[in-house]
């Protein structure tokens, strides 16, 4: 596309960031984090000189890219894509000419006014580091464009192979070629180093300009690796990521080779946006298909760290077509083209010349119309804008041949000497020629194969308000969730459904027509790239302040020698002891391929020197031990039955009081309500069956839970066996139980609903107050250590800013350690406490206590 460039940026594109103010914009404040940035909005807004000065905003359409504003205070917006919004061009010495770039993505973001934007991207030229280059690089910082230099052959392998051959072929559900030749194979990985490679440089390059607080939105398939490369470098920055395709269904994008490495590095991001849901669900069921991760309805959470995934439908900015359909040029432009054509109907097509976009489908259904309907065939003609794109790469240089081809076997065959069927246009048009075309037109057709949203189609209703003709729209562009109503919809690949379609529009009445239109008139003017880009901006705010606050109750590493201190000084203790991985020895299981439950008790021992330590904490009057464990009631009775201490079992099933605590009986209570189990059997059979696909899995039957372990498996294998193990739970057994599925690092556990530590803990603290009085429950001094799933077992949510003491005590009850992310640890000083993953075996009980 950069080859055609002839015409200044300047005298004919809409404004790519018409931001004079250099302010951020004004969104309504939709709860706190809104409020607290609008602040922020007002005050670099009033502070904004050009905006305090009155300066009318560049006209939309007709203006440039504002001056950068390097110097200006207040955060910035800075959009990372792989293209600059202009294309640069050699005019002479020293001098550049700049030629907007082409493509949905630049039009949506030139809508955009009230941010204070900066771009870095590719300028779509190759220079030698040198006096050129920094020329360029000025008269782009005139536009607030920061270039990223690439050379000739990155550009080739990255840009035309991996993300052109590949990417964009996979996300629009063209499967992955393959070649015969060992050479392919290489080709795909010189292309995927080099893709890595430009997204370093992306990197760097913007790491040179970013200023704290600045709000970096990468833009699409081509900077995947983007946001993990820039919170390495800086873990506050915010970072959004938007793909423009679509996403598609995990069933294709599980082809890709190199599909984790993408998926996990996208998901550094703050926040993740799609054009539609249907996008968004796909992105979200590959991570929990092929990461194993969990899928939340806001997003992927991998360990307690959520990525917030959403919907944000692109727009335009309708206004600046309105405004373009009033200038005196078009007008003339307008009537020349309706003179030109008296006497027929128009259709139009405008695409850039890419295979999802249904090119040829377009032309043989055109085909087919005028071959069933001869009596149209002087009184209809097709105009067909092919934008060269992508040039260099093979398939797109065969579509165009056999574009072509098709073009000149319909005209041969339909036209004559007064009328050509089809005008068949391998250019770009400038915005307001298309503005022309698009009012003008009767029929619009967007025939794509596959497309994120297609924005023709919403410029085409923008300048309709005249005609309100017909939109034909493919079911498969994003498009067709926002403008289905109003549009006729197509299947592309149905040729004779869309000769039906095509002879429906030409002939509908103008009744009809007129309510279709204004139906989608009424979404393109709801819906803009202004709209989009706020909500967008917006979110990605408040998902940053809510990931640094969900952050901030990560406690800081607890200091040993305190922590003791802490717990001698403290008049009465409270230790939650978590059993598996916390006061056992770790074995290794034999190597044999069937491994049983009942072996893996046998084995499994507490360490005997805990054990001891154990012994010494309970016989201590002031210090109250529960073990709170996943393991069932037997297990714990065996092994700390004859203990002075409190058991909790099945997660907190089930609760058992210490032999000697006064009044108290051996007996287990059930914490909450003995629940109906009558899925367990299903469960188990499932849960068995996947025993035997996995060696060295392990499946462990509760009183009310059931549990299938892979720990000792291979866990590559065990990892993706878990994830074909819940799809078959979701869809099978539990669909309608009254159950939770909870996901550990190795295992997959079906539980009771509603089961949760903290809830047994507020039990636990209500049955010691009615054991041992009304104060037992007044600790000084709080630990709790265990290997605790972070998602689950909300004791830490329990615990947290809660104070277990009378309001004028001075200990507040403090977060303790995360050494390992499972270890959790609390203390009621005002200094953290230390407990190390091992266990506290080493430094938990004081010596002499
Ligand atoms: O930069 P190019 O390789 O020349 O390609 C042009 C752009 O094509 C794609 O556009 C998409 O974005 C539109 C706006 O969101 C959407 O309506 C359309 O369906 C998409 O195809 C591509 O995603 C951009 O990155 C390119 O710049
Ligand atoms: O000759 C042309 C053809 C297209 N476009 C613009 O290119 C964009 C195409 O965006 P769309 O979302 O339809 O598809 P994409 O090309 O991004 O896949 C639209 O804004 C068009 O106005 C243009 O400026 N000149």
């Amino acid at each position: 596309m950069e080859n055609d460039a002839e015409e200044d940026a300047s005298l004919d594109s809409p404004s790519i960031s018409a931001t004079p103010s250099g302010s951020l914009p004004e969104v309504q404040p939709r709860n706190r984090v809104d409020r607290l940035l609008a602040q922020r909005m007002r005050k670099s807004q009033s502070g904004s000189a050009l905006n305090g000065e009155g300066e009318a905003a560049a006209e939309p359409g007709e203006a440039t890219p504002s001056p950068p504003a390097p110097e200006e205070e207040g955060p910035r917006l800075i959009v990372v894509a792989n293209r600059l919004p202009v294309s640069a061009g050699y005019a002479s010495e020293g001098k550049w000419t700049l030629q907007l770039s082409a493509g949905g993505l630049v039009s949506a973001l030139g809508g955009v006014q009230g941010f204070n934007t900066m771009w870095v991207g590719w300028p779509g030229i190759f220079l030698p580091a040198g006096r050129e280059r920094d020329a360029l690089t000025q008269t782009l910082a005139a536009k607030s464009c920061v270039p990223v230099f690439l050379d000739a052959k990155t550009v080739d392998l990255y840009y035309n192979g991996f993300c052109n051959s590949v990417l964009w072929s996979l996300f629009h559900y063209v499967p992955l070629q393959t070649d015969s030749r060992l050479s392919e194979t290489r080709t795909l990985q010189f292309q995927w180093a080099a893709y890595q490679e430009a997204n370093r440089r992306f990197a760097d390059v913007l790491m040179r300009h970013y200023r704290v607080g600045d709000v970096v939105w990468v833009q699409d398939y081509h900077l995947m690796m983007l946001p993990a490369l820039l919170k390495a470098k800086s873990v506050d920055m915010k970072v959004g990521w938007f793909l423009h395709t679509p996403f598609p269904s995990s069933e294709i994008y599980r082809a890709l080779p190199v599909r984790e490495e993408l998926l996990r590095a996208v998901l550094k991001a703050d926040l993740i946006g799609f054009h539609t849901y249907d996008y968004a669900r796909h992105f979200v069921s590959a991570c929990t298909r092929i990461l194993g991760l969990e899928g939340t309805p806001d997003g992927v959470e991998d360990n307690g760290v959520l990525t917030r995934v959403a919907a944000f439908p692109i727009g335009m900015d309708p206004s600046s077509f309105a405004t373009a359909l009033k200038r005196s040029d078009v007008r003339n432009n307008i009537a020349q083209l309706k003179k030109r054509f008296a006497g027929r109907k128009v259709m139009l097509g405008v695409d850039r010349l890419d295979m999802i976009k249904g090119i040829p489908q377009k032309l043989l259904a055109f085909e087919k119309f005028l071959d069933e309907h001869p009596e149209w065939c002087d009184k209809v003609l097709l105009v067909q804008i092919a934008v060269p794109s992508r040039v260099e790469v093979p398939e797109y240089q065969q579509l165009r041949s056999m574009t072509h081809e098709i073009v000149g076997r319909i005209n041969g065959h339909y036209g004559s000497l007064t009328h050509v069927p089809i005008h068949h246009l391998d250019r770009h048009m400038t915005f307001h020629e298309l503005c022309a075309l698009y009012a003008i037109t009767d029929v619009a057709l967007v025939t794509s194969l596959r497309d994120g949203m297609n924005l023709v189609s919403y410029e085409y209703v923008a300048c309709q308000a005249a005609n309100a003709g017909v939109l034909v729209l493919s079911e498969f562009a994003g498009a067709a969730q926002s403008l289905g109503a109003g549009a006729i919809l197509v299947n592309p690949w149905n040729i004779n459904d869309m000769a039906a379609a095509i002879r429906n529009a030409l002939t509908m009445s103008e009744t009809e027509r007129r309510q279709r239109h204004r139906q989608n008139y009424m979404h393109i003017t709801a819906h803009t790239s202004q709209v989009w880009a706020d909500t967008f901006i917006s979110e990605l705010n408040d998902t940053h302040v809510e990931a640094e606050l969900r952050t901030k109750h990560i406690p800081p590493l607890l200091d040993e020698e305190m922590a003791v201190n802490d717990f001698r000084r403290a008049k009465r203790r409270l230790l939650v002891l978590g059993y598996n991985a916390t006061l056992t020895t770790s074995v290794e299981a034999p190597r044999q391929p069937t491994l049983h439950f009942d072996q893996i008790q046998a084995w499994t021992r507490v360490n005997p020197r805990v054990y001891s330590c154990v012994q010494k904490l309970c016989a201590d009057p002031d210090t109250v031990v529960i073990i709170f464990s996943g393991a069932d009631k037997s297990k714990l009775e065996e092994t700390f039955g004859e203990l002075d201490l409190w058991l909790a079992a099945e997660n907190g099933m089930f609760m058992r009081a210490p032999p000697t605590a006064s009044n108290a009986s051996k007996e287990w209570v059930s914490l909450v309500d003995v629940p109906n189990t009558d899925w367990m059997e299903s469960v188990q059979l499932v849960f068995d069956y996947f025993c035997e696909r996995t060696p060295r899995s392990f499946v462990e039957a509760r009183e009310t839970s059931v549990v299938w372990n892979y720990k000792y498996a291979d866990s590559e294998f065990g990892r993706l066996q878990a994830r074909d193990l819940l799809q078959h739970l979701w869809t099978g057994p539990i669909s309608n139980s009254p159950v939770d599925i909870v996901q550990g690092s190795k295992s997959v556990e079906v539980r009771p609903v509603g089961v949760s530590k903290g809830l047994a803990m507020q039990r636990f603290l209500q049955a010691l107050a009615a054991h041992d009085g009304p104060d037992a429950a007044d600790f000084e001094f709080v630990l709790v250590a265990g290997h605790f799933l972070m998602r689950d077992e909300n004791l830490f949510t329990f615990f947290e800013g809660r104070s277990l003491q009378p309001p004028d005590h001075p200990h507040s009850l403090k977060l303790g350690s995360l050494s390992q992310p499972n270890l959790i640890a609390l203390t009621a000083q005002d200094q953290p406490y230390v407990c190390k993953p091992s266990g506290f075996q080493s430094h938990a009980v004081p010596d002499g206590k």
